[in-house]
């Protein structure tokens, strides 16, 4: 059992930058830099900001998960795959519910950029299994998926692992049966992470900080708790303490 160092604990963390505009990220970035967590980009900021975003991200010493959750034709992924690989992001995602030619295809994709000179960074590619803001009746009555939502998880995750892929989306509650499944360096990606009172707001498969480091997720996506809060930089460091002071189970 080893103690993670507020360093170590910082480099876990992805802080989901959703804001409307360049100017509201920037702002936030500012606070978080030079504490070593990553920002994720998703579809509020990049569809409003664009790529300057992530290259203006870049430039200040962030790692950058573009969470863009691909799902269409392998073609399709194939080429959006290449296009993200050229921007030089350190993760990127699709939907593994795609299955596995459209998984395959975004591996491709980044192979495409690289043999073609058009980045020298291979990014990692996850898939999403089943989204955090979903519960058993979204899954049986709603998406018409039998089984439980760890069994879904699962499947997804092996289908992912086969694919190529190099870990997972998935909820924190999920990390332990994804380790055994896929193996210790399948990387899971965890959000629906709540500090205890935080608000929950839609997700539905939560986790405390300290309980996620327990569960020996490899990343911790976090939002509104940072995001929302008066002091996001307090916020933040409250929650590395919190991390630090739990033990890595693995
Ligand atoms: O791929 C993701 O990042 C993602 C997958 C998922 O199943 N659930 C999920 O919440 N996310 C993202 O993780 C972030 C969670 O934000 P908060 O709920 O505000 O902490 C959001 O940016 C979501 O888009």
């Amino acid at each position: 059992m080893t103690k993670l160092t507020p360093e170590q604990a910082a480099a876990k963390v992805m802080v989901a930058l959703d804001k409307p505009d360049r100017s509201a990220a920037l702002q936030l970035a500012e606070q978080l830099q030079g504490t070593g967590c990553w920002a994720k980009v998703g579809m509020e900021l990049f569809y409003a900001a664009g790529q300057d975003i992530v290259r203006e991200l870049k430039a200040r010493g962030f790692r950058v998960f573009l969470d863009l959750k691909m799902h269409d034709i392998p073609n399709t992924v194939r080429g959006g795959a290449r296009s993200i690989a050229k921007l030089g992001v350190d993760m990127f995602n699709v939907h593994a519910a795609g299955g596995a030619a459209m998984m395959r295809a975004a591996v491709q994709g980044v192979q495409d950029a690289l043999d073609a000179g058009e980045t020298a960074t291979k990014p990692l590619i996850i898939g999403v299994t089943q989204l955090t803001s979903t519960n058993l009746t979204t899954l049986n009555e709603e998406i018409g998926i039998p089984g439980t939502v760890e069994e879904a998880v699962l499947r997804y995750a092996r289908l992912t692992k086969e694919a190529g892929l190099d870990g997972v989306v998935a909820s924190p509650l999920e990390v332990g049966a994804i380790k055994a499944a896929c193996g210790a360096s399948f990387l899971t990606v965890t959000p629906g992470i709540r500090p205890k009172g935080a608000d929950v707001g839609d997700q539905q498969r939560i986790t405390t900080p300290s309980d996620a480091v327990k569960g020996g997720t490899d990343y911790l996506v976090i939002g509104r708790p940072i995001t929302g809060a008066a002091d996001p930089a307090a916020a933040l460091q409250t929650i590395l303490k919190e991390m630090s002071s739990s033990y890595d189970d693995r």
